[in-house]
């Protein structure tokens, strides 16, 4: 069982349910001022269960879309990103709304948006469920941001480390022995 693998437990599955409630409405009200249909582009793999819990509760019209950037081996940033795939639908004149699962050093995030931007995107907006901003080295925010962590490595919803327990229900962090 995975869960044996877990030192403790940060953030329960009730917390985040709760707060991707209040995230989906805030949000909904910002899209819904402004018009538009915008695209939201989750940020694979990690963004998965949360964008799949936000989204269901946006009312307001939206395209959904995924790109895939790799940033990470094991619990280190490598500092380069790279893009694995792209976006399927254009952004050139649209609002863009990124799902990520976590902002640590801030390099992906800055990344993907210049990229957006470069491609025409209207505007660009992040929501993330997790910052950890005592580890960032880009001055870069998340504009709806689900919890803020301490800079300890986190699993759990949909964050791995080497691919593994993103399929726990909850945030938390490993027991040391498992790096070993
Ligand atoms: O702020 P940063 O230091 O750039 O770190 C954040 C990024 O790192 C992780 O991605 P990863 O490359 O591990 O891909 P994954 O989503 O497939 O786990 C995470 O999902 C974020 O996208
Ligand atoms: O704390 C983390 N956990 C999992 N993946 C990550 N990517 C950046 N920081 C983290």
């Amino acid at each position: 069982m995975i869960s044996q693998d877990i030192q403790k437990v940060l953030i329960e599955e009730t917390q985040i349910n709760e707060r991707c409630k209040e995230l989906a409405a805030q949000i909904e009200a910002d899209y819904q001022k402004r018009g538009q249909v915008p695209v939201i582009v989750g940020l694979l793999k990690g963004s998965v269960p949360f964008m799949a819990e936000l989204i269901k509760r946006f009312t307001f019209p939206c395209e959904i879309d995924f790109m895939s950037v790799s940033s990470y081996d094991g619990t280190e940033s490598i500092g380069d990103v790279r893009i694995d795939k792209d976006m399927d639908l254009s952004c050139k004149g649209r609002e863009v709304l990124i799902v990520e699962d976590i902002v640590d050093t801030g390099r992906t995030l800055r990344e993907v948006k210049k990229l957006l931007k470069r491609k025409g995107a209207a505007d660009v907006k992040v929501v993330s469920l997790l910052d950890k901003p005592e580890r960032r080295v880009v001055e870069i925010e998340a504009d709806y941001i689900g919890f803020r962590v301490p800079d300890e490595f986190v699993v759990g919803y949909g964050l791995d480390y080497n691919q593994k327990y993103r399929n726990l229900p909850y945030i938390g962090v490993l027991k040391p022995e498992v790096y070993r």
